[in-house]
């Protein structure tokens, strides 16, 4: 649109903010340079208040000068024009990566570029009816027209192009706004897969931006189809409250499903100023709380019991068996407790007072509670030796040095022998007791679930030197009975991705880590593909675990990943009864289904496609299998078959790192991440029954393309493709 009668106009303006930038920066330095002068100047006058702040200011100035240096190449991406309610003129509002402001700032026209994540820049992304709205402190709303809403693509500091949306011709004209018509997105959406995942704060949508900006202390659920955003959403919303809320980013964690998911959007915090944002997958963070390493077996649930088994281990109902059997166990310790008489009756510690510190307190943990009357008993018999001393030392009468010697020595040797067969409880052994204890069980009853199979299952685990993945979550919550949890830090907020893969024992202990209970969980019930973990619904969820919190729900079902066709396809599969996806743009390429006689013409049909995709301009290519041993074999099949294919790369359950180029994977792992082509290597009947769970696996893999799909299958083509 460089024909528009405003693009000189526009060009001037970025001329002339970059000219801005750049005396903003030099001001910077210079206040600097007078900030060493006055820290010099107070600490000689001892006045290290001032040297503080000076100094504080000085790092602030610094900073800022660096960023505003980093966007001088590209200053803004938007402007947006609003009038507020009584005003009489439209202003303009530039909305760019970082904020670029004056030094000393009087009024809102000091401010020449406005940060994305800025209240006011919200009217930006949500103004499409004429009017918006901003709230700054979520106290203030600030409410009125919005005129012009353009974005500008901007190269090494020159306008390159620019397009708009004219709100008020647009109503006027009653043309309804399609997504499609948003050239700024189609080019974004058009742009490829890349390696990683990539920032969209040029043309985040509305209603992505309203998720983005909820309050910090609740809840927030999205729930959206494959493709929506989720992921990419959640990220930038981490960015918004860091930057907003002013948190420390080391408060703030990202819990993801596997270390390439987390390898996957590495490249995309540092884009929104959210690298230092902690990073972790369940069983990490299980580590740190269980401050054991266990390893953790591979092997899954291959039986529906075995399954059930699984499935119950992550339910709240487990810890009521945990919480009778350490009723049980203490009630025990206390029936044992007996009164302790010492140095000739001289010191009696009766059983109410042992009692007495055993039971005080609520919620104290188990172990807590023994090393409390511990350490109440020792200072009882140290206090006796110690007075008894002194008296000696005073040269009482009625006290004499070998008595105090006798006393310091039946002292040493009560305190060694007392405790030594106290009952603490370690983690792994109290596991596995408490797996064994038929009684505890015997209260609660588990509707379904074969307590013989579960005790055997376990115990076979625990005695390998292994646990279980479902293992994992009773543990964290066991360790958090018998010991607490001072020894781990607290979160601001915690971020979930693939929330539907945790289930609600684990969230249970994420919510024993939050401070404010301030969760943003991203998922697809569609997706949830595990037999043996997960939730059954965000009801649940909201019920046994979050019901006294603050809870915002949303659902969006817009695919911003995959070309409509891909998406018509994908729409089959998803489960009946959950929404389906909305595309949002068309490539003209309809997927190919294609049966291959044999796997030698598979692995024939995959070089060719790989090929012909790759001549289609994708960079990223997925070649994705049910099985992980089948990735595996297929690898080593691509491998010896077309050495001449670079960059390609398998991946498996221990991989810590995604590639891009040319990815073998199973559908699991593959969860998450994004190719501009995908091959489904053997779509049959026999790999992808009608099953519920197959039904799932096939839209997650199916959604995983963007532009390009090839289904390939040996034998029968699978009933839910038909
Ligand atoms: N507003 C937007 N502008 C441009 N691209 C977008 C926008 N929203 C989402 N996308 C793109 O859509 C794709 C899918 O996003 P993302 O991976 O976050 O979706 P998801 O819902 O987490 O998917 P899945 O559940 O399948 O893992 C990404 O390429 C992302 O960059």
């Amino acid at each position: 649109m460089s024909n528009h009668p405003d693009f000189p106009a526009e060009q001037q303006h970025l001329a002339d903010t970059i000219e801005a930038m750049k005396q903003i920066i030099k001001d910077l330095e210079n206040d600097m340079d007078d900030r060493v002068h006055r820290i010099n100047q107070s600490l000689s006058k001892k006045d290290e208040v001032s040297a503080y702040v000076h100094s504080l200011m000085k790092s602030d100035h610094a900073i800022k000068a660096s960023d505003i240096a980093k966007a001088l190449d590209n200053p803004y991406f938007g402007r947006v024009d609003f009038r507020e309610d009584g005003a009489e003129e439209f202003d303009q509002y530039y909305i760019g990566r970082t904020k670029v402001a004056k030094l000393d700032i009087e009024s809102v026209k000091d401010i020449l570029v406005f940060d994305w994540r800025d209240p006011v820049s919200t009217i930006f992304y949500e103004a499409q009816d004429g009017r918006a709205s901003y709230e700054v402190l979520d106290r203030y709303t600030y409410t009125g027209d919005v005129k012009l809403k353009r974005q500008y693509k901007i190269e090494d500091g020159q306008l390159i192009s620019m397009s708009e949306d004219n709100i008020l011709s647009k109503l006027m004209s009653r043309q309804q706004e399609s997504l499609i018509a948003d050239p700024f997105l189609l080019e974004r959406l058009l742009k490829g897969a890349g390696d990683r995942l990539k920032d969209i704060v040029t043309s985040i949508r509305s209603e992505q931006n309203q998720i983005i900006r909820e309050p910090l202390n609740q809840v927030t659920i999205i729930q959206g189809v494959a493709g929506s955003g989720k992921s990419t959403i959640g990220l930038h919303r981490l960015s918004y409250l860091l930057y907003n809320e002013k948190l420390n980013p080391a408060k703030l964690v990202i819990v993801a499903p596997n270390k390439i998911f987390l390898d996957y959007i590495s490249d995309l915090l540092p884009e929104i100023d959210a690298q230092d944002v902690k990073q972790t997958t369940f069983p990490d963070l299980a580590a740190a709380i269980m401050q054991i390493e266990p390893d953790i077996s591979q092997a899954i649930a291959d039986s529906e019991p075995l399954a059930t088994v699984a499935r119950w281990k992550g339910t709240p109902e487990f810890i009521k068996v945990m919480e009778i059997f350490l009723d049980k166990r203490l009630e025990k310790f206390c029936l044992k407790l007996k009164e302790i008489s010492l140095f000739e009756g001289q010191l009696i510690i009766n059983r109410e007072q042992q009692l007495e510190k055993v039971v005080e307190g609520a919620s104290v943990p188990y172990n807590e509670r023994l090393r409390s009357l511990q350490k109440y008993i020792r200072f009882r018999v140290r206090n006796f030796v110690e007075v008894y001393e002194a008296r000696v030392k005073r040269g009482e009468a009625r006290a004499d040095e070998k008595t105090a010697a006798r006393y310091a020595a039946e002292g040493d040797k009560f305190i060694e022998q007392h405790f030594a067969k106290w009952p603490f409880l370690g983690l792994l052994d109290g596991y596995a007791e408490l797996i064994q204890d038929k009684q505890s069980w015997r209260k609660v009853k588990p509707y379904g679930v074969d307590v013989e199979l579960l005790s055997a299952h376990t115990q076979t685990t625990l005695a390998a030197g292994l646990v279980e993945r479902d293992d994992l979550a009773p543990l964290c919550y066991l360790k958090l009975l018998l010991d607490g949890l001072t020894h781990v830090e607290k979160f601001d907020h915690i971020a979930v991705d693939e929330g539907q893969d945790i289930n609600l024992l684990e969230y249970i202990v994420l919510s024993r880590l939050s401070r404010n209970t301030s969760f943003t969980i991203m998922g697809d019930m569609s997706q949830a593909i595990h037999t043996d973990r997960g939730l059954t619904s965000w009801q649940a969820l909201l019920k046994d675990v979050f019901d006294e919190a603050k809870c915002r729900y949303y659902e969006v079902n817009f695919s911003y990943r995959s070309a409509k066709e891909i998406v018509d396809l994908f729409n089959k599969v998803i489960p009946s009864g959950r929404s389906k996806a909305i595309p949002v743009y068309e490539i003209g390429r309809k997927p190919v289904i294609e049966q291959a006689p044999s796997a030698m013409t598979a692995l024939t049909r995959t070089i060719e496609t790989i090929e012909e995709f790759q001549k289609l301009g994708c960079k990223s290519i997925g070649i994705l299998t049910k099985l992980e041993a089948d990735s595996q074999k297929l690898y080593e099949g691509l491998q010896s078959a077309a050495p001449h294919l670079t960059n390609l790369n398998v991946i498996t359950a221990s991989a810590l790192s995604y590639h891009g180029g040319i990815t073998v994977a199973p559908i699991i792992l593959a969860k998450g991440l994004e190719f501009d082509g995908v091959i489904i290597w053997n779509a049959s009947d026999k790999k992808f029954t009608s099953d519920f769970y197959d039904a799932k696996l096939l839209y997650v893999a199916l959604s995983r393309a963007m532009y390009y799909l090839h289904i390939l299958h040996q034998g029968r083509l699978t009933p839910l493709l038909k």
